[in-house]
C-alpha cells in the first residue's frame, strides 16, 4: 500500500504544472468552435409585439362537485348498522390573481377548468374538495362579461373568483331522520359555474406620454428612466406601451408610460388608435409631448386633446403638462414663444436627445405625483405605488 501511495505521489509530481490554465482548451479546433460564448439575442420591437397581448377571451368552468355515496354500515353481529355514505367534495374554483411579475396576457390560455371534487365513500368518508386553479394576470387587468366590467385587478395579489366550483352531493347518511332510518337517497355533485370572460389589460402608470408619432416620446422615456423603448425616425416605432421608472431621493418612484403615437381619428380606431387610448385612461396625469420643430405645434396639442375627449369625456382635463420637445433644433426656438402664446397650460421646453432642461420636467413630475398622492389620501384611497 505504502509503495502504491509513493508511486502515485511521484506520478502526481510529474504531472503537476504550476501555470495558469486557459478557461477552455483551444488545442482542438473543433472543440474551441463549439464552446464559443453564447450571446443573448436582442429581440426587436416587432418581434416583442407578438408576445405582448392586452386582450383575451377566456372560458372558465368551475370543477364539478363529487357525488354523495350510498352505503350501510356492515359489521358482524350488527344487523342494522345504519347509513354511512359520505358527502362528495366541492369542485375547485377558477381564480384570477393579479401578479406584478406578469406583464401581458400572453400566458393566459383560452380555457380553464377547476379540479373536480372527489366522491364520498362508505364509513362516513367525505370526498376531498377539488383544488382551485389560479390564473396569473398582470396588475391592471379588467375583467368583462357581456361588455360589463365585473372586476378590476389593480393591486398585486388581488383575486377574483371567475368560476365557482359546484357543491358536492350528499351521501345517504345526510338523509337519516327519525322517520327514515334507512335512507337510500343520495345526490350527485353539482356542475361548476361556466362563464365566458373578456380580459383587458390597462397599463397602470402614474404619468402617460401622449403625443403624435415621432414627437419623441420614446426618446424622452429613455432619457428619464432606464427603460429602453425603440427609437427611430419613422412613425409608429412604438407598438406597445413601455413603462419606465423615475426614482427620487426620498425613495418615491414615479412610473411613466410611453404610449404608441396617436393620430387624428384615433378614437375611431385609426392608426393604432383605440387599443392604446385605453392605456391613457389609467394614467393619473398626462405629459403631452409636442414636436416644437413642426410649424404651429399647438395644433398637435388640440388634436391630442380632441382625441382623448372623444374617447372619454373629461380625459383631456386630467392634471397635465405640455412638453415642447426638440428644443435643440433652430425652428423649435422660433415656435416656442408662439406655442406659449396660444395655450394656457404650463410648457416645459426640453430636448430628449441632448438632455437639455430635463431637470425641470423631473422636478415638475414629482410635484404632480405629490399632488396626486395627497388627493388620493384625502379621499381615503391608497395611491398606486410602484
Ligand atoms: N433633434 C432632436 N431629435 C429628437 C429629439 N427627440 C427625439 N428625436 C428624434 O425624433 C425621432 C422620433 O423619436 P421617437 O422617440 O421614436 O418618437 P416617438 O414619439 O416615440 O414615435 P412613435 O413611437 O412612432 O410614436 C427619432 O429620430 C429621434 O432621434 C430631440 O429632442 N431632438
Ligand atoms: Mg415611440
Amino acid at each position: 500500500m505504502e509503495l502504491l501511495r509513493c508511486a502515485l505521489g511521484i506520478r502526481g509530481l510529474l504531472v503537476w504544472r504550476p501555470v495558469s490554465r486557459p478557461a477552455f482548451s483551444t488545442s482542438c479546433a473543433a472543440c474551441s468552435k463549439n464552446r464559443r460564448l453564447r450571446q443573448k439575442r436582442v429581440i426587436s420591437e416587432k418581434k416583442l409585439s407578438r408576445y405582448f397581448v392586452d386582450h383575451r377571451r377566456v372560458r372558465v368552468v368551475g370543477g364539478q362537485g363529487g357525488g354523495g355515496s350510498q352505503s350501510f354500515h356492515s359489521e358482524p353481529r350488527k344487523i342494522f348498522g345504519g347509513p354511512d355514505g359520505g358527502n362528495g367534495g366541492d369542485g375547485g374554483h377558477v381564480i384570477l390573481k393579479a401578479d406584478q411579475q406578469v406583464k401581458s396576457l400572453s400566458s393566459v390560455l383560452p380555457f380553464y377548468q377547476g379540479f373536480h371534487g372527489e366522491r364520498g365513500g362508505s364509513k362516513n368518508c367525505y370526498g376531498a374538495n377539488g383544488a382551485c386553479v389560479y390564473v396569473k394576470v398582470p396588475v391592471g387587468t379588467l375583467v368583462k362579461e357581456d361588455g360589463v366590467v365585473v372586476a378590476d385587478l389593480t393591486q398585486h395579489g388581488e383575486e377574483y373568483v371567475a368560476a365557482y366550483g359546484g357543491a358536492g352531493g350528499k351521501g345517504n347518511r345526510f338523509f337519516l331522520s327519525n322517520e327514515k332510518r334507512a335512507p337510500t337517497l343520495f345526490t350527485p355533485g353539482e356542475p361548476g359555474q361556466e362563464r365566458i370572460l373578456h380580459l383587458e389589460l390597462k397599463t397602470t402608470a402614474h404619468a402617460g406620454l401622449v403625443g403624435l408619432p415621432n414627437a419623441g416620446k420614446s426618446s424622452l422615456l429613455r432619457a428619464l428612466s432606464n427603460a429602453k423603448p425603440a427609437v427611430a425616425a419613422y412613425p409608429f416605432t412604438t407598438l406597445n406601451p413601455h413603462v419606465g421608472i423615475v426614482r427620487y431621493e426620498d425613495y418615491e418612484q414615479v412610473a411613466v408610460a410611453d404610449i404608441p403615437g396617436l393620430i387624428r381619428g384615433a378614437h375611431q380606431n385609426r392608426g393604432l388608435g383605440l387599443a392604446f387610448l385605453r392605456h391613457i385612461e389609467r394614467c393619473c396625469f398626462l405629459l403631452y409631448v409636442v414636436d416644437l420643430s413642426v410649424s404651429q405645434p399647438w395644433i398637435q396639442l388640440q388634436d391630442l386633446k380632441y382625441e382623448l375627449e372623444q374617447y372619454k369625456k373629461g380625459l383631456s382635463t386630467r392634471p397635465c403638462v405640455v412638453i415642447g420637445n426638440k428644443i435643440d433644433l433652430a425652428e423649435s426656438r422660433i415656435n416656442l414663444p408662439l406655442l406659449k402664446e396660444q395655450i394656457s397650460d404650463r410648457v416645459i421646453a426640453l430636448s430628449a436627445l441632448t438632455g437639455d432642461n430635463l431637470e425641470e420636467l423631473i422636478l415638475h413630475l414629482k410635484e404632480l405625483y405629490d399632488t396626486y398622492v395627497k388627493v388620493e389620501q384625502s379621499q381615503g384611497q391608497s395611491p398606486v405605488k410602484w
